[in-house]
């Protein structure tokens, strides 16, 4: 497990170019070192930014879409299209305007989908879905190059949300109902299942998270505040506004 680190940017604007930047090259680098890459992406307005900045940059020509793989960390269990679904944002945003594999696209299950209006038959049947691309030797999930997290002003991420029961499920891929922030049913990937990714990134902007990215940076507790269990396995990347930051310890203030 990683130790976090920090890196502070100027505005959202600034902020969003730079992990777009980020995100292509750690594409190019999975694909050189491995011939795929796979990204785990997250909703919520600073991510849907991200991905606009990935199509203005001209270095998103360089990565073999094709050959990424998109999976995602949490999904509001709607049906299939509706504006509020993260997978219709990125779509949108993002992935209706690089050439991937429609096949590699892995959007969580809609509430009008085959598995029927059932979140907790939505979680397994996407449970499943990632255990089909397992890696060898690890039976439930594929390999992650780099999932990303927004953080919610009360320091949940993905659908994991404080005090919530999600907290006590260890399987890979959970049901929420009773969501603090609408919708209130949803699925998600488990913080055990997200702390397997290579990379993690949360990515925050505005002075309403700072709090909750100061308290996680402390050491809060992750049933009290979820981004605090946040690990990925080579790096875990605190990605943020000024605005955002003005809560972070000053040990980890370095990268500023
Ligand atoms: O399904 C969701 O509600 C989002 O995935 C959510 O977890 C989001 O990432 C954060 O709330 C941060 O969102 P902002 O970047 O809009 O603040």
């Amino acid at each position: 497990m990683s130790e976090a680190s920090v890196a502070v940017h100027a505005d959202p604007d600034l902020l969003a170019q730079a992990v777009a930047a980020r995100l292509v090259v750690k594409l190019l680098d999975a694909q050189a070192e491995r011939g795929q890459a796979s990204v785990v992406l997250t909703g919520g307005r600073i991510a849907a930014a991200v991905y606009r900045a990935v199509t203005q940059l001209p270095a998103r020509d360089a990565v073999d879409w094709s050959r990424v793989d998109v999976w995602w960390g949490d999904e509001r269990f709607l049906p299939a299209g509706d504006p509020e679904r993260n997978e219709t944002q990125a779509r949108a945003a993002l992935l209706d305007v690089v050439p991937l594999d429609p096949a590699r696209i892995h959007p969580m299950p809609a509430s009008d989908g085959p598995a029927g209006n059932d979140p907790e038959a939505a979680a397994a049947g996407y449970a499943q879905e990632l255990a089909r691309a397992a890696r060898p030797g690890n039976a439930t999930l594929p390999h992650f190059d780099v999932l990303m997290l927004g953080v919610g002003e009360d320091g949940h991420v993905a659908s994991v949300f404080p005090e919530h029961p999600v907290h006590h499920d260890n399987r890979p891929v959970s049901a929420v109902r009773g969501s603090p922030k609408p919708p209130p049913v949803r699925t998600t990937l488990t913080l055990p299942a997200i702390n397997t990714a290579e990379e993690v990134w949360l990515v925050a902007a505005g002075a309403d998270k700072a709090r909750a990215v100061g308290m996680a940076l402390a050491g809060a507790g992750p049933v009290r505040l979820p981004a605090a269990g946040v690990r990925g396995v080579s790096r875990t990347l605190w990605l943020l506004d000024r605005a955002a930051a003005t809560d972070v310890p000053p040990r980890l203030r370095s990268l500023r």
